[in-house]
């Protein structure tokens, strides 16, 4: 089993990652750290040769620089390779977790043991050997006392630093299912969402609908406004959405102008009823830019499919109906929900 092997790799690269970062003055956040664990993973050729480049012509490090890397090299790619450090990272912090415990139980019997012997030689005193063995020990039951207290020490701080670098593996993690533009979650968190509803439908009888939202010719609004103001208007859209829902409603960015919304445990009248509402709001905005010298942007409108879970489902089957409306409102004129 290679598993050990991983760790140890992991831990050599966590050993040489975290001090070159140090080192060009970079911080160590989750997006960071994935690219430099690539660099000295050397999974990664074209990053590696890119950062090569960039340390031989002594360019510095900036927010910018560590940004176009990540984008570059590792978000183009995909986020599995995230998730990938993820969970190595997460082993090793289990096992150094495993270790801590077994370090501090072993010191602890050991402690135990001689207090133990301590008592045995007490039972039996014969003078002078005696009284010198128990001088002895006594003083060996104190270095291990006192070798067990800086242990103790070290295990608390590895202990915090390994706390803080879960917090940041929890940030990674958080990275690879969010979509960077809108701040939703991205296809890959929905897809994990739904097949938690899939399976609490299956064994619990707990339906969920899911709507699919489209962008109206958007390809026109790009071509007129340009994708800088496009992707605003990506954004605006999420926001939107999100305000539309309650708590428990899930929101992503599938991809492109498409959107989903799976409604857990809600029937699909109230799901179009839901969906009439986002249409009309999206459709009443009218969209400015600018802070001070607003340029008009018209309306945008979007197509809405609806479709609720059914008996035999499974997340592609409930996506593909929920798409098909889709299609069915894109070829009824835009703007308009169905079901
Ligand atoms: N600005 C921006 N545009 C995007 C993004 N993702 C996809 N698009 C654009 O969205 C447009 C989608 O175009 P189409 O699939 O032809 O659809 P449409 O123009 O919205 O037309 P209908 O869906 O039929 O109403 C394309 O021009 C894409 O370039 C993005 O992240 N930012």
């Amino acid at each position: 089993m290679n598993n050990n092997k991983n760790l140890e790799q992991t831990a050599d690269i966590l050993r040489l990652a975290v001090p070159q970062m140090a080192s060009l003055n970079i911080p160590v956040t989750p997006a960071n750290y994935a690219v430099w664990f690539e660099y000295f993973a050397e999974t990664n050729l074209n990053l590696k040769r890119a950062i090569d480049g960039l340390i031989a012509n002594e360019v510095v490090f900036t927010a910018e620089v560590n940004h176009g890397l990540y984008n570059r090299f590792i978000e183009e790619r995909s986020p599995e390779v995230i998730e990938n450090v993820q969970i190595e990272t997460q082993i090793l912090i289990n096992s150094l977790f495993n270790k801590i415990e077994q370090l501090s139980t072993g010191t602890e019997a050991f402690s135990t043991n001689l207090n133990k012997f301590g008592d045995e030689l007490q039972q039996d005193p014969t003078p002078e050997t005696l009284n010198n063995l128990i001088v002895s020990l006594a003083s060996e039951v104190e270095s291990v006392l006192a070798t067990n207290k800086e242990m103790k020490q070290s295990l608390d701080t590895l202990g915090s630093e390994l706390t803080s670098l879960k917090g940041e593996m929890e940030n990674l993690s958080k990275v690879a299912m969010t979509d960077e533009l809108t701040s939703l979650n991205n296809r890959r968190a929905y897809e994990m969402f739904a097949t938690d509803q899939v399976t609490l439908f299956n064994e619990q009888h707990v339906g969920c609908s899911l709507m699919v939202l489209d962008i109206d010719h958007f390809k026109q609004f790009n071509d007129t406004y340009g994708h800088l103001v496009g992707d605003k208007v990506l954004a605006y859209v999420a926001l939107a959405l999100k305000q539309a829902v309650k708590g428990e409603d899930f929101v992503a960015r599938y991809g492109g102008e498409e959107f989903v919304i799976l409604l857990p445990d809600t029937k699909l009248s109230d799901a179009v009823t839901v969906a009439e509402k986002i249409r009309q709001r999206i459709a009443q905005k009218q969209l400015t830019i600018g802070k001070e010298n607003k340029q008009q942007l018209g309306h945008i409108t979007i197509s809405i499919g609806v479709a609720a879970i059914q008996n035999g489902d499974d997340m592609d089957t409930l996506l593909a109906r929920a798409d098909e409306q889709l299609y069915n409102a894109k070829a009824s004129g835009r703007n308009c929900v169905k079901y």
